[in-house]
């Protein structure tokens, strides 16, 4: 979930872009409780992927500011379960510790275990009726993450708009990165791809389990696209 501070957002406005968890990664944890100072042209945007679950964060942030716009990357539940198991698969990787593999966390006497906390992360509708009770559904941009991986341009652009910017990226800013298999970018000539811990391959399921999945997530995807995400 990206946060946005509106009050500042004109065609002029240059993005201020704070990341918590990079700041961490820097040992610049003093930060923490402190946003950084923006200049009064500066667009201040702020990264924190953990908010959107948070029970307790969209009523501190409306206290902070209540007509802050925010950005929401979606994508499809199934592949967010598995990106979110990659991720932690390879962070005990780098601590030499050993992880399950993925169907016997996600099956539990053959059903699927529902408890396995990837899964409940991606219930998107269950934490956007919290912030939903909060900010209006016009303050929430929601990007398409799977678009924004095959084509990231277009997804770019709708978010350049709901800023209010004017557009200031273009499709030269990105390339297809074959070594990376992903969409880099391109700006002043210096080429810039996403950190090697983005993109990594998932692990292969079997069709039994997708079945589980697809079924579980079927719903809770019609609830959020038909009150989210009204124009995909
Ligand atoms: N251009 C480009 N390069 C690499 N990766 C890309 C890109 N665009 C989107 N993605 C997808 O972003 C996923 C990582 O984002 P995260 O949500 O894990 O990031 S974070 O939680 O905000 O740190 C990451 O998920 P995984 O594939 O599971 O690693 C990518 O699929």
């Amino acid at each position: 979930m990206l946060s946005l501070h509106p009050d500042i957002s004109s065609a002029e406005s240059e993005i201020h872009f704070f990341d918590w968890e990079d700041q961490y990664k820097k040992g610049l944890q003093w930060y923490v409780g402190q946003m950084p100072f923006s200049y009064p042209h500066q667009l201040t945007v702020e990264k924190t992927p953990a908010y959107f679950t948070s029970v307790k964060v969209p009523e501190r942030i409306y206290n902070m500011n209540s007509t802050i716009k925010l950005l929401l990357i979606l994508r499809d539940p199934i592949e967010r379960v598995l990106s979110d198991y990659t991720q932690v698969f390879y962070n005990h990787l780098q601590k030499n510790k050993s992880y399950p593999p993925v169907e016997d966390l996600l099956l539990r006497n053959g059903e699927l275990n529902t408890d396995y906390k990837a899964i409940n992360r991606s219930l998107y509708y269950s934490f956007m009726e919290n912030w939903l009770s909060y900010f209006p559904l016009h303050n929430i941009h929601i990007v398409n993450g799977d678009y924004l991986i095959r084509n990231p341009f277009p997804e770019i652009q709708k978010v350049e708009k709901f800023l209010n910017l004017s557009p200031q990226i273009n499709a030269s800013n990105f390339y297809f990165n074959r070594t990376k298999g992903f969409y880099c970018l391109r700006d002043s000539g210096r080429e810039r791809c996403l950190h090697e811990s983005k993109g990594r391959a998932h692990p292969r399921i079997n069709s039994f389990l997708l079945d589980k999945l697809r079924d579980y997530f079927h719903e809770p995807n019609k609830k959020i696209l038909s009150t989210c995400w009204k124009d995909i």
